[in-house]
């Protein structure tokens, strides 16, 4: 994935990269020149005016070419970031709910945050890197033609040392990568902090427990591991500077012992290069750690394989891709099977299936069993969050293909979970924010009207009861005006005024005007408001219950396609 953003950058970037390489050419014939006039001083000089207008061209070539560059280099990189980011959030979006949930929410969120900066600053630095390699191979090249003998000296001095810095960067690496992954573990508790934070406050032993068990440990493991990686870094600048010294002094002294007809002037003219090289060449080892934690982050960022899942990446959200099937009849469920994939965490790996079902175009059936019977992994599937390890949906006699009807298929559904997020904005089935009368309509059914407002189709209120919070649900629901509604323990939270209200009103409302309702509840008094109940037993569908009162155990469905 961020290969394939740094390919979309790649032309503006190459051109930043010759604008660094210019700016660096520019510096170092600075330096040359200055160089060359270090000879003329005592002496005089015929072309004295033309030196003085070729060195203010170069220093004007030097300060043009640094803030162009630069400059581009400052729109590239928020370029880059912003790009990333709209790449990462539609990847998320594109991911299939399977994916996300794999994952988990904390890593996605440290990518978000800690990976996307760290990728920031990596491609931010890449110029400079050219900039300082142009600068370094210059002067190598200008040292080289300026005495070959001491040139072929530093030459082998500097190859010992870097493969010297090479072991030491390997190391950095692994040890980036190591201090990556405790990042994801205090993310995870920072998401406990905050999802936690009414129990957490309320109860003195287990915030204690969180603070010194849970979070000082990870802290103080991450600033363990920091200290041990800057450590290593540390050990490389110093490297280089102890080389570069230690280069310009052996130069010092084989020029006394060794190089004796090398002429002194080349010998100031090699130390004073050498002298400038150590700005780019500690540059350079110090960029390394921040492009390597670019490398990390970017390997982090992979391992997620967000949007692979969908066999789809990009930088914008999918959309229908054709009509939906607003008149449809049937809903067959043929020998579905869903097994949450393995986790060391888990005992044993849960399963339901195989079912089968057949759900008619404006029933109003409720499923119910015991907790943990597979009811919600159930809907799930049904609605295409999970993919079926087996078994077919047929939705009107259409088999449903996972890779390529997914999207289309949970258009037909709105659902509103047990654990659900309330957005704000009201978005209607064109797409479109729905209007205020409309949201003021559902709100008075709601008897919400005296509570929450609605402007520009957004609601101005959600600081509410959790009961409330689920009405508010309802009515994103019903103005997404679905034709299947899928409830999730609805009715669990609100008082028994609006409980009944919610089974004898609003669920035959929404069947009188052809809805389909698959409602999970554990409300018995109302079973007999619905057509049919189905019972789960360890995710197992073993007994339908008809609205006649006739009950069906294990019931087994005749495949009529
Ligand atoms: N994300 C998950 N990963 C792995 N296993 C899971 C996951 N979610 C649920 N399970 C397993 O699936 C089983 C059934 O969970 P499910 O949510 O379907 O039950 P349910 O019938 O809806 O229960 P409840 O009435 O309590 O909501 C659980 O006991 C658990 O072992």
């Amino acid at each position: 994935m961020v290969y394939q953003l740094i390919r979309k950058f790649r032309w503006p970037l190459v051109f930043a990269t010759m604008l660094s390489i210019l700016s660096a050419a520019f510096s170092i014939g600075v330096m040359v020149f200055l160089n060359q006039q270090i000879s003329k001083v005592g002496l005089g000089s015929e072309n004295y005016n033309i030196d003085v207008l070729v060195f203010a061209f170069a220093l004007m070539g030097l300060g043009v070419f640094g803030v162009l560059s630069q400059y581009i280099l400052s729109r590239l990189s928020a370029g880059f970031t912003a790009q990333l980011r709209r790449f990462m959030v539609g990847n998320v979006l594109n991911t299939n709910y399977e994916g996300i949930e794999r994952v988990g929410g904390h890593r996605i969120y440290a990518s978000l945050t800690s990976d996307i900066r760290s990728l920031a600053s990596a491609f931010s630095l890449l110029p400079h890197v050219a900039y300082n390699s142009a600068a370094v191979i210059l002067c190598l090249a200008y040292l080289a033609y300026s005495s070959w003998q001491l040139f072929v000296f530093v030459f082998i001095f500097l190859t010992l040392a870097i493969g010297f810095a090479q072991v030491l960067m390997n190391r950095g690496m692994k040890l980036l990568k190591g201090l990556r992954e405790t990042d994801d573990n205090l993310f995870n508790s920072f998401k406990a902090l905050v999802e936690g934070g009414k129990e957490l406050n309320i109860n003195t032993n287990r915030k204690q427990h969180f603070y010194k068990d849970l979070v000082v440990p990870h802290v103080e493991e991450i600033k363990r591991k920091s200290v041990h990686t800057e450590l290593n870094f540390i050990f490389i600048h110093n490297w280089t500077n102890v080389v570069l010294f230690g280069v310009m002094g052996s130069i010092v002294f084989l020029a006394q012992a060794v190089f004796t007809t090398v002429p002194v002037e080349v010998v100031v003219g090699f130390l004073l290069i050498m002298i400038y090289l150590v700005g780019p060449i500690s540059s350079l080892m110090d960029m390394y750690s921040v492009v390597a934690g670019g490398v990390v982050a970017s390997k982090k960022i992979n391992s997620l394989e967000l949007g692979t899942q969908t066999g789809r990446l990009a930088d914008h959200v999918d959309s229908k891709s054709s009509e939906l099937n607003d008149d449809w009849q049937s809903l067959r469920v043929r020998d579905l099977t869903y097994q949450y994939p393995s986790s060391e965490n888990e005992m044993y790996q849960f399963g339901v299936g195989p079912i089968n079902l057949d759900i008619n175009r404006g029933e109003l059936v409720f499923v119910t069993g015991g907790n943990g019977s597979g009811k919600s992994t159930f809907i799930k599937a049904l609605i295409g969050l999970y993919t079926p390890n087996s078994g077919q949906i047929y939705f009107d006699g259409k088999c449903i293909d996972f890779d390529s009807d997914r999207e289309w298929y949970g258009q037909h559904f709105s659902a509103i979970f047990s654990d659900f997020y309330l957005f704000q904005h009201a978005i209607g089935k064109d797409g479109q924010l729905a209007s205020d009368e409309l949201i003021h309509q559902y709100l008075t059914k709601l008897q919400l009207d005296k509570k929450v407002d609605a402007q520009d189709g957004e609601l101005t209120s959600v600081s509410l009861s959790h009961g409330q919070k689920k009405r508010l649900a309802l009515l994103l629901s019903y103005i997404e005006d679905t034709s299947i509604y899928i409830f999730d323990e609805w009715a669990a939270d609100q008082d028994p005024y609006f409980r009944k209200y919610f089974y004898m009103t609003l669920l035959p409302e929404l069947k009188s005007k052809g809805k389909t309702v698959i409602a999970i509840t554990h409300d018995d008094a109302y079973f007999h408001t619905a057509d049919r109940v189905l019972k789960f037993e360890s995710g197992l569908l073993v007994e339908v219950t008809e609205n006649d009162g006739k009950s069906v155990a294990n019931p087994k469905v005749e495949v009529v396609l």
